[in-house]
Parts: C-alpha cells; structure tokens; sequence
C-alpha cells in the first residue's frame, strides 16, 4: 500500500530515456494515480515516452498490471493525466483504444479454432473489413514465424505458438502502442529468444511496453527501462545507464559452502553457484571482501541494486 502522504518519487527526467524517433507516436503520463480502496495500485507516475522497446520492472505488487490497464484504458486513474498525440486518454478512451495493441497474462484462445480462424474472429470482432483482415493476418503470421502452422488447430500449439498467436492478435489494428504482460513466462529458451526478436522488430516504429519479471528480457529487448516499486515509479532509464550505475560495484568471491551465510549477512548477494572449489557469490558492494574479483554487471544486478534488496538465488554448479 502507498500511503498518500508518500513523499514523490525522486525521477529526474533529465535522466529519462530520448525516444528513438521524434516524429513517432508519443505517450506522455503526467501524475498518474490508481486508487483501489485506501489502496493506491500506483501513485504519482510521470513518463514520456516514444518508438522503442520500454522495460516495466517490479517486484510483485509494485503496481505494472495496474499501470499497464490505466495506459490501456481498461481503468480510468484517479488523479493525473494520460495524453497519446496529445489526446486525452481518459477523456476519448475510444479514439485511443483503436491505437492501442495489449497482450494480457491471461490471454484466452479457442482451442477448436486454426491460428488463421481465430485471428479472422477477433480481426470481425475489432471491425476490420473482411479483405483487410485477410491481407494483415497473412502478414501477421508471417512475422510471428507461424504461417506454416496457420490452418492448425490452436490446442496443438506450443506455449511460444500460442503467445505468437497472442502478439499476432494484438497487432491486428496495427497499434502504434503495444503492451505486452509477461509475455515469455513459461516459454523455453529458444522460444523467448524468437519472442524477444519479435519485440525488438516492433519496437523500431511504435512503443512497445513490456512488463515482465525477466530482467534479461528487458536486457535483450528494451531501449528504456522503468521501475516501479510500491506503486511509485523508482526510475526512467536507459539499460545502459542502469549498468553504469552499478559498474565497479560487482564482484565475485569464492567462499566454503560454511562461510556462506555470513557472507550474506554482510553483502548483497545476487547469485550464488555451486563448484567443486566452494560457492561463487556475485556481490554488489562498495567495499568488496578479500580476495573479491571484479566482474560485469547484469542489469539485473543493477536492478536489484536500484531496489536495494539484493538476495541469493543459487543456480547449479557441483553439489
Ligand atoms: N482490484 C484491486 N483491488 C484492490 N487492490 C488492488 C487491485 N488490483 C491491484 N491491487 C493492489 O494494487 C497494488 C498494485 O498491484 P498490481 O497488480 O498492479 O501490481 P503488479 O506489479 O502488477 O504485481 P504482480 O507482478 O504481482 O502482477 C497491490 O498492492 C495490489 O494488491
């Protein structure tokens, strides 16, 4: 919860990102406040953005779904302003919602119908003519990798099928704005690699915001990052500044498995793996134990940095 007294969030909006194209659709948040309740879902977001790929970072509950349904339009705010070509979003939800392309988590298919059937349904459903739709749906099959599967039934696609079918979907009206929901949960890694090209692609003509978990999809992806933490936007940025940030700061030191605990009593620990010489610990710290070597930052080092709650999350190694 965000207690309405919550001192503003401290953005400097020199820092914030420069859209890749000045000529391009432009979304400006000024202030933007969700209130469920006594509950803000986000308080006092400010954002500019243009073309490109924007990472919305988060730990759970930080506000991104709520964020990304206000943007959407599928919640009206409760205190600031949303304006798309400088069209007020709240006020002419229709105008902008024609614009606009989501990828929810949830996103519903019917299983009984062809990649092509169901794309056709929701393309009459949306009011495309018939001629039109067709045309698109071949290109949006095309460049979602799927036009071999097209005339088969969507409960035989795979997970990364179906969030292609989802990314086709939300493509049909040719949004100049696509908001994409954890959209490479549950995808295997050559899947999210496919996934993260496709992002990428659109992102070079429209503003793509993509909420996720996955730091490395916003590493692989974005042109921007924004972090949201209890509701308030933390930072608008670039990857490259989040790292810098964070540079000289990460380090790796081998300890015996006994050490471990109070090595992670002093440090923040961003990752630790199992080899036969003991633990490798990532750390982020200004002053690094003994024997620490310096490495290169993750972004999702820096990002847990930002957040101030770096905490081991072991992977692999020999037991
Ligand atoms: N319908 C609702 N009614 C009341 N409170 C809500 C509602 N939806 C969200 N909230 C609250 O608003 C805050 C932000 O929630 P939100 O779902 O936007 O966060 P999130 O960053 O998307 O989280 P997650 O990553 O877990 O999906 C949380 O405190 C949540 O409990």
């Amino acid at each position: 919860m965000v207690p309405p007294e919550s001192p503003a969030a401290t953005v400097t909006t020199e820092e914030s990102p420069a859209a890749h194209d000045e000529d391009g659709p432009r979304l400006r948040l000024d202030g933007v406040g969700k209130q469920y309740g006594d509950v803000w879902g986000v308080r006092d977001v400010s954002l500019e953005l243009g073309t490109g790929v924007l990472g919305l970072l988060g730990p759970n509950g930080a506000g991104k779904s709520t964020l990304m349904r206000v943007i959407t339009t599928y919640l009206e705010p409760t205190e600031g302003t949303l304006t798309f070509d400088g069209t007020d979003v709240v006020a002419s939800p229709n105008a902008v919602r024609e614009r606009i392309g989501y990828l929810p988590q949830d996103f519903g298919i019917y299983p009984d119908l062809t990649a092509a059937e169901f794309l056709s349904y929701l393309a009459a459903i949306r009011g495309l003519d018939r001629a039109h739709a067709s045309e698109r749906i071949d290109d949006l099959l095309e460049l979602t990798n799927l036009q071999d599967a097209r005339d088969r039934r969507l409960d035989g696609f795979s997970g990364g099928m179906r969030q292609r079918v989802g990314i086709a979907q939300a493509l049909l009206t040719d949004p100049d704005l696509l908001v994409v929901d954890e959209p490479t949960v549950g995808l295997d890694p050559a899947e999210r690699v496919r996934f993260r090209n496709v992002l990428s692609s659109l992102g070079e003509d429209r503003i793509v915001i993509l909420s996720t978990h996955i730091v490395s999809d916003v590493e692989a992806t974005a042109s921007g990052v924004a972090i949201l933490a209890d509701g308030r936007l933390r930072s608008h940025t670039t990857p490259e500044r989040l790292l810098e940030d964070v540079a000289n700061r990460v380090w790796e030191v081998v300890v015996p498995r006994d050490d471990l605990q109070s090595l992670k009593a002093e440090y923040h620990i961003s990752t630790t793996t199992r080899r036969s010489d003991g633990i490798h610990a990532r750390i982020v710290a200004t002053d690094p134990p003994e024997g620490a070597v310096s490495v290169t930052p993750t972004l999702e080092e820096a990002y847990l940095d930002l957040l101030g709650e770096a905490n081991a999350s072991e992977s692999g190694g020999a037991p």
